[in-house]
């Protein structure tokens, strides 16, 4: 690798540009080029990075002043150079698209990673060629959150509000994660669970600048060299879904995209983690979803899902290039997945790679984290309580089985033991012994000897579980019924309606707490407001696992941990647990508010960092001593930088 230096006279700007291929192998390491003005710069860019694709080419001679003639424009003719291939007359004409390497004027304002808008300082703005191209106020980061704030929530429709922060994403991105950050709770419905699940449905619609990276069948053989197409080299997670259960909305095929890029815009904003080393993806295996194939706006394959071998193969292949690319240590997060998918591929490559399961394990670390909170609440062990499951997919299973767990480690009971106080229903009633042969081999354990029941109140009555928790994605199936009958078993009833987005919610704050007359400890996985029930105002709280992964996945990069363990999502939900203060308690609350998150984000980090060195799974040593202060260390911050 040799470097090329540009050095524009009269200023101080110098810029180096690594050339990794000839023509430059034999260059001397050192070209200084004198350019009057910034546009030769930004067109001299443009012309070196064409050789550093080798789409130009050059040979013998003099090498430095055939790239000045080149890039003082020899060739092209006409007095108004069209150099960006914008006229009509280029319409026929191939012309390569390029980019500048360093962002200074113009393009530094549309480099979103850069951009400060009119947060640009006078000696930022003389030095970087941004004078004239901003009005001359100037504002201060603090300025331009108000004057954000204020516009967002002039828009009263949900998915205005959503692509208003897209658009801010990609317009200055240290000042989308200070809104996020300064606004969490604000925001988070807007750029997650409710509004992301809208935005999904109509991705093709609202589908403006792309972003993160898409993987398809027709990229089958290639997935390597699509991943060296990101620009990002250093990734520490990747968020990655096939679109088939969005949320609790179905298979959204290639518009799930929306879902990796929100959650890893909460691994930044809730956990710290680099906007730059997170890397959204979404693999496109086609779509069964009919109203997709047949909508003209459709951003996905037109096709129907690959399956079986066709489908595994692609993820084979798509694993490996990861590990490839990034090496042993980067995070792959599995998000919405189908459940037939989704725990085969847990269970195919937690030996192999740094792989987790959100819907199946950070959703199960956050639910333990509540229901170890509530006992404040209601009493009693976990071992004490009865626990009945409508939905025993991902999110059912997962919990129940991370339940069984806690339970074992806490009693020393064998979990075949533990497993027994845990009751599920799914689709076709209560799982039981009789149906053991034609169940999914991740229910099976779950079959316990009882009579068959179909309904989900006939199982209420009969199981009489002191704790509710609903995961199907199905909404409302917590009928006024079935919370009364919580209630007259139960003072306190404990009710998880965890299904998103909130039309998928099994029930309503509201329901819960007017159905139970005030009694239900409740908390739903998208958000509600408070409830005002017979004079008294009651706060639901939100399970939903963006308590746990951004800080989870915060632990696992910053300990260098290579493979997930079970006990580190125990430590996780007890970091969490840990959080939740008497102030919060006595509000009805088992979750502390997500106003500290990134608090909570830096405790949660540093006991799973601590878990993994105690496993011998961190490879970043020495362990640092104070985990908690590293944590915050590491962690990303959105204030604007200075630039020379
Ligand atoms: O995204 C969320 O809000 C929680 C989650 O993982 C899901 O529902 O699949
Ligand atoms: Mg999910």
């Amino acid at each position: 690798m040799q470097l090329i230096y540009f050095e524009e006279e009269g200023r101080n700007l110098r810029t180096a540009i690594p050339i990794y291929t000839p023509p430059f192998a034999n260059a001397s390491p050192l070209i200084m080029l004198p350019f009057k003005r910034v546009n030769f710069l930004r067109r001299g860019f443009g012309v070196l990075e064409q050789y550093k694709r080798g789409e130009r080419k050059m040979s013998g001679g003099d090498m430095e002043a055939k790239l000045k003639a080149e890039i003082n424009g020899g060739g092209g003719g006409g007095g108004v150079e069209d150099v960006y291939g914008e006229d009509r007359a280029s319409e026929d004409q191939p012309i390569t698209p390029w980019t500048v390497s360093v962002a200074s004027g113009y393009t530094l304002l549309r480099d979103p990673r850069h951009n400060k808008g009119l947060a640009f300082t006078d000696k930022e703005r003389d030095a970087h060629y941004l004078t004239g191209l901003l009005p001359p106020a100037l504002f201060s980061q603090d300025l331009q959150e108000k004057r954000l704030m204020n516009i967002l929530r002039e828009y009263k429709v949900p998915l205005q509000r959503y692509i208003a922060m897209m658009d801010l994403q990609e317009r200055n991105e240290k000042l989308f994660y200070k809104l996020l950050i300064d606004n969490v709770e604000e925001l988070l419905p807007v750029v997650y669970t409710p509004t992301v699940g809208e935005a999904c449905q109509k991705y093709g619609s609202i589908f403006r600048r792309p972003q993160g990276l898409y993987i398809s069948l027709q990229e089958k053989g290639k997935i390597l060299e699509v991943l060296k197409n990101w620009p990002e080299k250093s990734i520490q997670v990747i968020v990655v879904t096939d679109g088939e259960r969005i949320l609790g909305l179905g298979d959204l095929g290639c518009q799930g995209m929306g879902i990796p890029v929100g959650k890893l815009s909460l691994y930044t904003a809730l956990g710290g983690v680099r906007p730059s080393a997170c890397l959204p993806i979404t693999i496109d295996v086609g779509t069964n979803n009919k109203k997709l194939l047949e909508d003209e706006f459709y951003i996905g394959l037109k096709q129907n899902r690959a399956t079986g071998q066709e489908y595994y193969e692609l993820l084979e292949e798509f694993m490996s290039a990861v590990k490839q690319n990034y090496g042993e240590k980067v995070l792959i997060q599995f998000e919405d997945f189908a459940n037939h998918n989704a725990f085969e591929l847990l269970a195919k490559y937690r030996t192999t790679h740094l792989v987790f399961n959100d819907d199946i394990q950070g959703t199960a670390s956050v639910v333990l984290s509540g229901l170890v909170s509530a006992l404040k609440l209601i009493g009693g062990t976990l071992a004490d309580h009865t626990f009945l499951f409508l939905g025993a997919g991902e999110a059912g299973t997962g919990i129940a089985e991370l339940i069984a767990l806690e339970i074992s480690k806490k009693t020393n009971a064998p979990l075949e033991e533990t497993r027994k106080k845990i009751w599920l229903v799914d689709s076709k009633g209560l799982i039981v012994s009789s149906r053991k042969e034609s169940l999914q081999h991740f229910k099976k354990p779950w079959a316990h000897d009882h009579e068959p029941i179909k309904e989900l109140l006939a199982a209420v009555k009969a199981i009489k579980p002191t704790v509710l928790i609903g995961t199907s994605g199905v909404g409302q199936t917590f009928t006024k019924e079935v919370v009364e009958a919580m209630a007259s078993m139960n003072e306190k009833p404990l009710i998880l309606a965890l299904s998103n987005p909130t039309s998928q919610s099994e029930c309503t704050a509201e329901e819960a707490y007017t159905w139970s007359e005030g009694r239900a400890i409740f908390a739903s996985g998208s958000p509600f407001d408070p409830v005002e029930y017979n004079g008294k105002v009651f706060v639901p709280g939100q399970a939903n696992n963006a308590y746990i992964f951004p800080g989870f996945g915060l632990g696992l990069i910053m300990s260098g941990t290579i493979r997930v363990h079970d006990d580190m999502l125990l430590a996780a939900s007890e970091a969490l647990a840990a959080q939740v203060t008497e102030e919060n308690y006595a509000k009805g609350l088992i979750y502390p508010p997500f106003t500290n998150i990134r608090k909570i984000s830096a405790h949660i980090a540093a006991k799973v960092a601590a878990k993994s060195y105690e496993l011998g799974l961190a490879s970043r040593l020495p362990r640092p001593e104070d985990l908690v202060k590293y944590a915050e260390s590491c962690m990303y911050t959105p204030i604007y930088g200075k630039y020379r």
